[in-house]
């Protein structure tokens, strides 16, 4: 080589250098890449229209790329790429990872519109906005952090889990953006709003096309803390070695007329931990609480832990009070928040077992129920409907003591082969008698919503704990002196009642 040339090539090589540190020579590079592409394509579009011949890039995308493309998921991935390239004005790459892909050019564009149609994900971004695919990221490893948590790794605290009912009042909700973190694929945004209370883990998932690697996918965020505060519990209970105690012997299965299912105690083990169902009005606190004095396990109310939270001066005193007053259901993650609470505070003094009463009413609380203890028994209570509105609106609370009375006197009349049904009252001792007060929601309108919503949203609750054996329906016969000996007996516990008094 010459002078000439070598001098030439060292310039060409501080050239390179040069544009290279300025980041100049990437960009002619990307360029001329995406450039030969656009050529390429422009040829490809020409040769299939004159020729109706195959383009020469489509079909080029290697097997694997291919595949995944070939899903649902995979095809969101891409799209999700393609939006950050757009976003990052990385145009050239973007020319030139479309055909590599062997995809069109606003493929990716109709791919985000499909999936936040479907889903209910409004992907709307702003100017601020940063791509999607760090939202995913984002949601990701909060997803992420959380399971840490609930694989007992790390424990979440109840200031913790509380802390994020807090910051759940001045989030936007995510279907009104996904900034903050779109949750892993397949949880459904409209869960995150009203859906959220609709408890049922079909609405709009579609958990089998964009499946996740986790179990708890469709689940709210929120939600899914406050499980894991429910979950703790639970594992402490473990390490207590508190396990069951009764539990249906046979197949579990029962039949409408409220046959028996053979409980068998297994001594030196956990307390019981029994569900109560029924419509509003039906009794369950009633029948509850009895069985809870008679067992000694607590009666957990979530019902009266709203009211609780609800008269007191507590954050969510106000919101909690429009939800009841209308006959709503409180969102899942306020009820969980609220039992884990509960749950912990009984825990630490020394309570084992519980009789719940009002949870699960959502199939998504009973899936979470299921997911994190072994509930033994479920017991729904029936009455006639006609029955059910009387007997809310005759239902009395002592202001004082908190006894629960009924000033209405129920006289069903036997008609067209169903059974007549006499209920007596059950008046106040005199000295709750000037104290009673009546519960806000048991006015007719609002006893009516809280039906139509039992039936709307509650009533799969039942059918969730039949296919697992667990569920044992009761008619109630009448008043409390006709059931109370009944729902004794369908629960083998006839004798038990009369040990306990014998031994009192
Ligand atoms: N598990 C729950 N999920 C959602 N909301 C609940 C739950 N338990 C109680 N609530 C709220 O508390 C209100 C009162 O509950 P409760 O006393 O159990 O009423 P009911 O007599 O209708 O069974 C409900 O209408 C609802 O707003």
């Amino acid at each position: 080589m010459d002078d000439y040339a070598r001098e030439m090539m060292d310039l060409k090589t501080l050239v390179t250098r040069t544009l290279e540190k300025k980041g100049v020579l990437a960009k002619i590079r990307a360029e001329l890449r995406a450039s030969v592409f656009e050529a390429i394509e422009e040829e490809d579009r020409v040769v299939e229209n004159d020729e109706g011949l195959p383009p020469a890039l489509l079909g080029s995308c290697n097997e694997r790329a291919k595949q995944l493309h070939a899903s649902p998921s995979g095809r969101l991935l891409t799209a999700l790429i393609c939006e950050y390239l757009e976003w990052a004005q990385l145009n050239h790459t973007l020319k030139v990872y479309l055909p590599e892909c062997n995809l069109q050019k606003d493929f990716w564009k109709s791919e985000l519109k499909e999936f936040s149609g479907k889903n209910g994900y409004d992907l709307n971004r702003n100017g601020d906005s940063g791509p999607l695919l760090l939202d995913v990221l984002e949601g990701f490893l909060k997803f992420e952090n959380l399971s840490q948590g609930r694989g007992g790794g790390r424990r979440i605290s109840e200031a913790e889990s509380l802390s994020s009912l807090d910051s759940r009042n001045v989030r936007r909700p995510f279907s009104s953006s996904v900034a903050g973190g779109l949750p892993p694929l397949g949880r459904p945004a409209s869960s995150q709003t009203s859906d959220r209370r609709a408890g049922s883990s079909m609405n709009g998932y579609r958990k089998d096309e964009y499946s996740w690697r986790y179990d708890s996918d469709e689940l709210p965020e929120d939600v899914i803390r406050a499980s894991a505060a429910l979950e703790n519990l639970q594992l402490d209970r473990k390490a207590h070695n508190l396990t069951t105690s009764w539990r249906p012997a046979g197949d579990g299965m029962s039949d409408d007329d409220g046959r028996a299912l053979p409980l068998s105690p297994e001594p030196n083990d956990r307390n019981v931990q029994w569900v109560f169902l029924g419509c509003p009005g039906v009794g369950k606190g009633t029948y509850a609480s009895r069985l809870s004095n008679l067992l000694g396990v607590p009666h957990i109310a979530t019902g009266d832990l709203v009211r609780e939270e609800l008269n007191s001066s507590g954050p969510l005193a106000s919101q909690l009070k429009e939800i009841v007053n209308q006959g709503q259901l409180v969102s899942d993650e306020i009820i969980i928040n609220l039992l884990s609470k509960r749950l912990e505070a009984g825990e630490a003094k020394g309570e084992s077992g519980f009789i719940l009463d009002g949870f699960p009413r959502t199939i998504r609380q009973a899936e979470i129920l299921e997911g994190v203890t072994d509930i033994d028994l479920v017991v729904n209570l029936k009455l006639q409907e006609e029955a059910l509105l009387a007997k809310c609106l005759g239902r009395r609370i002592c202001s004082e003591c908190g006894g629960n009375y009924n000033v209405a006197s129920i006289d069903i009349k036997g008609e067209n082969g169903k059974p007549g049904m006499y209920m007596a009252p059950l008046l106040p001792p005199p000295h709750c008698a000037s104290k009673l007060i009546q519960r806000s929601d048991d006015t007719e309108v609002v006893v009516k919503e809280r039906l139509r919503i039992y039936n709307e949203m509650s009533r799969p609750v039942e059918e969730f704990y039949h296919q697992r054996g667990k569920l044992l329906e009761f008619n109630l016969p009448g008043g409390i002196p006709e059931s109370w000996p009944k729902l004794l007996e369908a629960l083998n516990l006839e004798d038990y009642e009369v040990k306990q008094s014998a031994a009192a």
